[in-house]
């Protein structure tokens, strides 16, 4: 196995959806079924927040939704879990600034891909030095997802980063929706990441296909 083409890792971040068994009241496979149906790109196994799942309970989900991207080709990644990710054979892992440092990350996992969360310049340098694939920035507008999420950046933050001569593959995350989705792509990111603007979505397939709509029409400028 190589290392992910950052060509591809472009595209497969244009709808990166997010979610775990706290982000829905439905069953997380049933939503993300919906989703898958409606073109999400890549998908995020994130299990946090009170009532989280754990252990025996947590793999089985990961399992369960793994089974369902892997039958529509799309890349499962894990937050966080390190060790659930390499025990499941996940297609790759995001981790946070506060998680294990990234190098070490890049270590144990091989050529899985890696996400990286980065909030400006500095952290998303260290991010690149580190090996990163693709780093997650945010959060671009105030989010109701994340409890102890940071002060909202606005799409500028993205601005930065490119004027900075990032270049490597970037998401924006937190408080996308397909209203804002082309402005963050006009500011510098390569897709979308989402939680609630799909799993809380009276129709998680029609709120995934109108942000695919979106992000393939911002693209096109
Ligand atoms: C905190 C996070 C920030 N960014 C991302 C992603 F969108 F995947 F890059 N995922 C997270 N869990």
């Amino acid at each position: 196995m190589v290392r992910i083409a950052s060509g591809e890792m472009k595209e497969r971040l244009a709808v990166y959806f997010i979610m775990g068994s706290q982000n829905s009241e439905r069953p997380a496979a049933d939503v993300l079924k919906e989703a898958l149906d409606g073109g999400v790109t890549l998908f995020q196994f994130r299990e946090k927040g009170p009532g989280a799942l754990k252990g025996a309970d947590k793999e089985a989900l990961a399992r369960q939704l793994q089974r369902l991207c892997r039958a529509y080709g799309v890349p499962f990644i894990v937050n966080d879990d390190v060790e659930l990710a390499l025990a499941i054979d996940a297609d790759g892992v995001h981790v946070g600034q506060d998680d294990e440092d990234a190098r070490r990350v890049r270590e144990k996992i091989g050529d899985k891909i890696l996400g990286v969360s980065a909030h400006n310049v500095e952290e998303a340098m260290a991010a690149v030095e580190a090996g990163a694939d693709y780093l997650g920035v945010g959060p671009i507008y105030p989010t109701s997802s994340k409890e102890d999420a940071k002060e909202a950046q606005g799409p500028d933050v993205l601005r930065r980063l490119r004027e900075a001569g990032i270049t490597i593959p970037i998401v924006a995350i937190g408080g996308i929706t397909a209203a804002n989705a082309k402005t963050v792509v006009e500011a510098g990111a390569d897709g979308v990441s989402v939680i609630s603007a799909i799993a809380s979505a009276p129709s998680p397939k029609a709120a995934a296909a109108a942000l695919a709509e979106a992000v393939r029409a911002a693209r096109t400028r």
